[in-house]
């Protein structure tokens, strides 16, 4: 069933989500490098909109992203280059790391870019919110299914105990991405990829921004999406 939220933006299901991804890249030929730069640029200038630098209580405006291992893991280590190319102190967590070029080229980028790799989680939320200003969830985005498996069951027990804000690309990690989850992380950001999924109407934190504008207009409209036009040269658009 078709569902559309109050800016009539169509919510996707999983397997919508997937598809659109897959003929972006066997129809309409992007690489997926491509379209994670772009991803992860809107990601980054999202989080610049929504939490400018001189917001920061901290003495510097300290991130923490952990990534997951897949692509929505990958948007977590673009985002964080370019936090930091915006003068941003990124912290990135990366316990499992997939064996490809693309992801370790990500990597390696991080690090000459001075971006430090924790070898081990805060074991206390505490510990979190002394050290960062602000958490991207860079887990799990639309292939999530099922439980959560470790490590990545405990990290979320632990995000969901910080107190600092968290922003959560694509899906919150650890929500059904249709049917949400009351009972996981309730981020404070959401930036939704190419179209919100359907968990999105379960976000009720304070800024729900759409991203990854690189959705050719046949694709759009082969499936409906209803994109509201993003301002000017703008690659986010604040969502109401
Ligand atoms: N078209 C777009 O909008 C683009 C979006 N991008 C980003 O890519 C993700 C989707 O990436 P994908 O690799 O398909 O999957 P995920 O990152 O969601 O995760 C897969 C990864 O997670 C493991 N996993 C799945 N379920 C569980 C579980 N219950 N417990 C533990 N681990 C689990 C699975 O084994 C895989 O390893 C999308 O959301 C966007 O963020 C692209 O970057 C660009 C195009
Ligand atoms: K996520």
């Amino acid at each position: 069933m078709a569902s559309s939220g109050r800016s009539g933006v169509k919510h996707l299901s999983q397997e919508e989500a997937q598809a659109i991804d897959q003929e972006l890249f066997t129809e309409y030929k992007f690489s997926v490098d491509q379209l994670m730069e772009l991803a992860g640029l809107s990601c980054a200038t999202a989080i610049a909109k929504a939490y400018p630098p001189s917001s920061f209580t901290k003495s510097e405006p300290t991130v923490l992203i952990i990534c997951g291992p897949g692509n929505n893991g990958g948007d977590g280590l673009v985002c964080a280059r370019h936090l930091k190319m915006f003068g941003y102190e990124p912290t990135i967590y990366y316990p499992k790391r997939p064996s490809k070029a693309l992801f370790e080229g990500l990597t390696t980028q991080c690090q000459k870019m001075d971006i430090p790799f924790l070898s081990e989680f805060p074991s206390e939320a505490m510990l979190i919110d002394e050290l960062y200003g602000l958490v991207v969830d860079a887990i799990f985005g639309f292939s999530f299914k099922g439980a959560v498996r470790e490590p990545f069951g405990s990290i979320l027990r632990t995000l969901e105990q910080v107190t600092i804000p968290i922003a959560s690309i694509d899906i919150p990690s650890g929500w059904d991405v249709e049917k949400g989850n009351p009972d996981s992380l309730q981020p404070d950001m959401l930036i939704s990829l190419t179209a919100p999924k359907k968990a999105a109407q379960h976000f009720t934190g304070r800024y729900h921004f759409l991203g990854g504008r690189f959705v050719p207009m046949a694709l759009q409209k082969k499936y409906s999406l209803n994109l509201p036009p993003y301002p000017e040269t703008d690659c986010v658009l604040l969502l109401p």
